[in-house]
């Protein structure tokens, strides 16, 4: 049996859910887990000085129980202990399609966090220029909703911090142009993974 770990990161409404999910459609075996799903409650996420609520770190998620569910997931892909959403649709385009199990785990901040840095079999990485990030995400309404001043005070510049130190300690990421339409981000990385899964069978 084969296990493959895509990580699909990128910045806040980068598309990453959505491409997580149109993959999950046509992969075999996948399943998707998200980073989303392990953040603290608003109680004990931090407070900075000037009264932003400190969710874009590290943390503010339990981070500890992601790796867990990835490992678990890892040891036993169709077990039912871990907390993902899997595919119902019939494999496509693949032989032999039950020795093959995908784990997608899409979030903001996958690449730095060190104990997950050896998980991956692939890192994307969703991009998106800053005037279309605030544009998007000014449509979300999250919980608890954007304070005034969120985006440019918290989000923005954490999300830089971030990228400038993914960059400085990661290599092999692939970067995706979240601009792109969702067709063309999702044949991308499709054939990207099936190239991928067709070199193992070899
Ligand atoms: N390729 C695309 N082109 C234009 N808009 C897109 C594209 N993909 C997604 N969107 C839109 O961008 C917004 C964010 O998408 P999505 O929820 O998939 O992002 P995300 O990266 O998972 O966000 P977050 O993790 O911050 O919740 C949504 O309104 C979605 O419809
Ligand atoms: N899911 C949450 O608990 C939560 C609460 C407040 C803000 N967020 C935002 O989610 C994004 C990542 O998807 C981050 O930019 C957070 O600001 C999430």
């Amino acid at each position: 049996m084969k296990v493959l770990v895509i990580g699909l990161g990128g910045v806040t409404n980068g598309g990453k859910t959505t491409l997580a999910k149109r993959l999950r459609k046509q992969l075999p075996n996948c399943s998707i887990l998200a980073q989303d799903d392990f953040f603290k409650p608003e109680s004990e996420v931090e407070i900075d000085e000037h009264g932003f609520k400190q969710y874009d770190v590290l943390d503010a998620l339990y981070m500890e129980e992601m790796v867990t569910s990835i490992r678990s997931w890892m040891k036993n892909p169709t077990g039912s202990s871990v907390s993902t959403a899997e595919s119902k649709s019939t494999p496509v385009n693949l032989r032999s399609t039950e020795e093959v199990h995908i784990l997608i785990a899409e979030g903001f901040l996958l690449y730095n966090y060190e104990p997950l840095n050896e998980v991956w079999d692939r890192r994307y990485f969703l991009t998106i220029p800053y005037e279309e990030c605030k544009r998007r995400r000014s449509t979300r309404v999250y919980q608890p909703a954007d304070q005034p001043g969120y985006f440019d005070g918290h989000v923005w510049p954490m999300y830089l911090k971030h990228k400038r130190e993914m960059e400085e300690n990661t290599n092999n990421i692939v970067y995706l142009d979240g601009t792109k339409s969702e067709e063309d981000l999702f044949s991308y990385v499709y054939n990207d993974i099936m190239r991928e899964l067709e070199a193992w069978k070899k």
